[in-house]
């Protein structure tokens, strides 16, 4: 047995660092996870992925937006809405999660050390609590820094939880702003913006880039934005922010081309920085690039050849989903467990209402590397769940290569995309063919015989070159 008090102390208890522990405690190590009492379960549990969702899931029942195709447009289940309203569903589901992980740690004979986690050397670990004489220190052979990120900051915008606010702090509204301001139109601005959008705020989205979520398909993100703008949210890209002012009255914030927009609120979603300044990495031998983040090599090894990093805080794709995995493996690998690397086929889904999702190549990508495909579209307002929901505007895309039939990509826009997307993903990484599809019997009437129906339509299309090639 080693002389250090563990076998591998983790540092952050958001998904990345949960499943590295529980992975070590599964391999029978003595295993520790240091994070602060109030954020057990890390971003994901407490300020980003699960309120977030809970907050969407409030708005899609309160607003009954869902609902209003079928029963009018001015249907809604509660007609004022309150910050109450919305926290109440997400208190209780934060608090919920909290309570799994605490349970599964425990139950897994993981130590939950409570407190800030800096180096005192490489194998020495300092838990600092809230208060100043609450400081002990642990030895240990491995670490896996799973510490997440923060918001960024622009240091010239004065933030005063109030009335200008960061992504995290969103949450603590103490009311619905009429108007908002959503700086930064990357997942997280356009998740927020649509949800403010669909409780009635008028928001204005500013964006320095030409474009937003450019990293999907084009026409399913018109789609959002034809969405979004019939919500009342105005677009402001090739805008970059410059400064907001805050008085009695409101904000106003100013873009480099001299416009000045006034809003209720302000909300900051222009990327996040690696939470890495309090964890002392010199004294481990580390350092931090310029956005806090931390390389790694393909088994998540920083430098030091026994100090991991995972999750958030070595950058892209900076998904709780990715994050476990990364947790997982790196700790296979730092005890000599063989495992397989993950799947190049990664799923994406952005919760904007309506939502995202989508798995495989784009057209974009297929067209630049020169592989030929054709397209099969299912449109949800002929399919008979489709019409069921509600949901009139939802559609699947697939792409499937016109040399061997092979499924290349899935796009979903609408109701469930992102447990739908599952199915294509399925199908992609067994080398699956639209074939598959066609002769797939469906359950009826689902969302899921979008497939079919997708898969007819990119053969039919198929079959229509097929006449020109003899
Ligand atoms: C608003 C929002 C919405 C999101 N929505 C989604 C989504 O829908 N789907 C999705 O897949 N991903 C989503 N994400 C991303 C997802 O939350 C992150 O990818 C995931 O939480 C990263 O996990 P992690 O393991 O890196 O740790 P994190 O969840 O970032 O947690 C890190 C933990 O480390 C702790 N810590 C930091 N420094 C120290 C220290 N020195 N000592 C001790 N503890 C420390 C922190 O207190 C924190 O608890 C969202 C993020 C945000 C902000
Ligand atoms: N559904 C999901 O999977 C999900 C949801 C939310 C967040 N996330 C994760 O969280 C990460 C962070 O998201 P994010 O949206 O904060 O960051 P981001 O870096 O993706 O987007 C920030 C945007 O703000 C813009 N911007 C920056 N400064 C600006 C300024 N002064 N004026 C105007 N525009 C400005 C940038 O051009 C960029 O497009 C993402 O990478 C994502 O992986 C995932």
């Amino acid at each position: 047995m080693s002389e250090h008090d563990y076998d591998l102390v983790v540092i952050g208890s958001g998904p990345g660092g949960q499943k590295a522990a529980i992975a070590g405690a599964k391999l029978g190590k003595r295993v520790a996870v240091v994070d602060r009492h109030d954020m057990v379960g890390g971003v994901c549990v407490n300020t980003g992925t699960i309120p977030s969702k809970t907050l969407r899931e409030a708005v899609l029942y309160l607003t009954g937006m869902s609902q209003r195709e079928l029963y009018g447009a001015s249907y809604r289940v509660k007609q004022d809405i309150t910050i109450s309203d919305l926290n109440a569903r997400t208190q209780h589901v934060i608090g919920r999660e909290v309570q799994v992980v605490r349970a599964q740690l425990a139950r897994n004979q993981v130590d939950l050390l409570t407190g800030t986690a800096s180096f005192v050397d490489p194998h020495t670990i300092a838990v600092q609590g809230l208060n100043r004489g609450e400081r002990h220190t642990v030895t240990t052979d491995k670490v896996v820094i799973a510490t997440g990120t923060r918001p960024a900051r622009p240091e010239q915008v004065d933030f005063d939880e109030a009335r200008v606010l960061d992504s995290d702090e969103v949450l603590a509204l103490d009311a619905i702003p009429s108007s908002l301001v959503v700086v930064g139109a990357g997942v997280i601005g356009i998740e927020y913006a649509s949800m403010f959008a669909a409780l009635g705020s008028r928001v204005t989205v500013v964006e320095q880039r030409e474009r937003m979520l450019d990293f999907c398909d084009p026409e399913i993100v018109e789609s959002l934005k034809f969405h979004l703008r019939d919500l009342a949210v105005t677009f402001r890209f090739g805008e970059k922010v410059v400064n907001v002012d805050v008085s009695e009255n409101g904000t106003v914030t100013t873009l480099a081309s001299g416009k000045r927009i006034p809003a209720a609120a302000v909300m900051y979603s222009a990327g996040r920085t690696g939470a890495t300044d309090a964890l002392a990495l010199d004294k481990a031998g580390l350092s931090a690039d310029k956005r806090g983040r931390l390389s790694v090599d393909e088994h998540y090894r920083t430098g030091v050849e026994h100090i991991y990093a995972v999750g958030d805080v070595i950058g892209f794709p900076a998904l709780a989903a990715t994050s476990m995995d990364q947790g997982r493996l790196a700790v296979y690998h730092a005890f000599g467990e063989p495992a397989r690397e993950l799947t190049a086929l990664q799923p994406i889904g952005i919760y904007t209402i309506p939502e995202i999702s989508y798995c495989g190549a784009t057209e974009a990508e297929l067209t630049s590397s020169a592989v030929p495909y054709e397209v099969g579209l299912a449109r949800y307002r002929e399919l008979a769940r489709g019409a069921i929901v509600g949901d009139a505007y939802g559609m699947l895309k697939l792409l499937v290569s016109t040399e061997d039939r092979k499924l290349l990509g899935v796009h979903l826009f609408g109701t469930g995309a992102t447990d739908l997307v599952h199915i294509g993903q399925a199908v992609m990484a067994c080398g699956g063919t639209v074939d598959y599809l066609v002769d797939t019997v469906f359950n009826y009437p689902t969302l899921s015989e979008a497939y079919k129906v997708a898969a007819l339509d990119a053969t039919n299309k198929i079959r229509e070159l097929g006449r020109f090639d003899t």
